[in-house]
């Protein structure tokens, strides 16, 4: 039975430390990992792909129904997304795909045809989901629900240390922009809106190094898991 497969939903706004302290999460423990904004993002990219407009729902059901994606994770522990054979891991990650697959996101029939791939990452021991409806739509019974956040000013302030990392060219007062309106579409779409879901730990990481936030959320875990005896 899947609903008995415990999940840590880990939901937030862009750039609070959800995928990092996901991953790092998922690891302490041995779960398995979803990234549901990649998917988002894989969506978008394969919308650049095929030159389709995002204006409308319609035409972009069958893209989302049929996407062709598969995460694998390298021997080196690092994870690759692959769509259509094409290894896309570093071009979902600009900001220019994730203004897009939030425009995306915001259709209902979209986020639908989606559904049922996010919840087949439920598999035996665990799952740690990161996202943006973990909680409140996908894993509406998971047993552990946690909301990450953090100052828009520092969720920029990573944002741009981190696509530099990545050699991309950056411009801080562009991220914030981008990040605000990210906010702005994501909190305020009529579908699986951002917010935290009932009993959710909420934490807000701006001043919290990864770690702290790691383990705040592992004494989290274990407190709800003694509880509900899942494990
Ligand atoms: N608490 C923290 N303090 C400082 N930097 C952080 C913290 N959490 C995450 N980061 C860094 O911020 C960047 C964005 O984090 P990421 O996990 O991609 O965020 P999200 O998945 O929420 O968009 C990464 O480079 C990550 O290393
Ligand atoms: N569960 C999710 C995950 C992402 N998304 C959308 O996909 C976009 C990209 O997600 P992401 O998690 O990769 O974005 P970042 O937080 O890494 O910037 C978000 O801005 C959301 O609009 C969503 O609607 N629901």
């Amino acid at each position: 039975m899947q609903e008995s497969i415990p999940v840590i939903t880990i939901d937030g706004p862009s750039g609070a430390g959800k995928g990092t302290v996901s991953r790092l999460v998922a690891n302490q423990l041995g779960w398995q990992l979803l990234d549901s904004g990649a998917i988002y993002r894989v969506l978008a990219v394969a919308l650049l792909h095929h030159n389709i407009e995002v204006d409308e729902e319609e035409p972009l059901i069958p893209i989302a129904a049929h996407l062709d994606v598969q995460f694998e994770i390298t021997d080196d522990g690092e994870s690759k997304v692959i769509l259509e054979g094409e290894d896309v891991s570093n071009s979902i990650r600009t900001e220019e795909v994730g203004a897009l697959a939030s425009k995306v996101a915001a259709f209902p029939r979209i986020r639908e045809a989606l559904l049922r791939r996010q919840r087949a990452f439920r598999v035996e021991p665990g799952l740690v989901a990161d996202g943006r409806d973990m909680g409140t739509v996908v894993f509406t019974d998971a047993p552990v629900k946690v909301f990450l956040t953090a100052s828009a000013e520092e969720r920029a302030e990573r944002r741009f240390k981190q696509l530099k990392e990545k050699g991309f060219d950056v411009k801080i007062g562009r991220l914030l922009d981008d990040i605000r309106q990210r906010d702005e579409r994501d909190q305020n779409r009529t579908v699986a809106p951002l917010v935290p879901a009932e009993g959710a730990l909420i934490i807000d990481s701006t001043e919290l190094s990864i770690d702290e936030v790691v383990s705040k959320i592992l004494s989290f875990v274990n407190e709800k898991l003694t509880q509900t005896e899942t494990i």
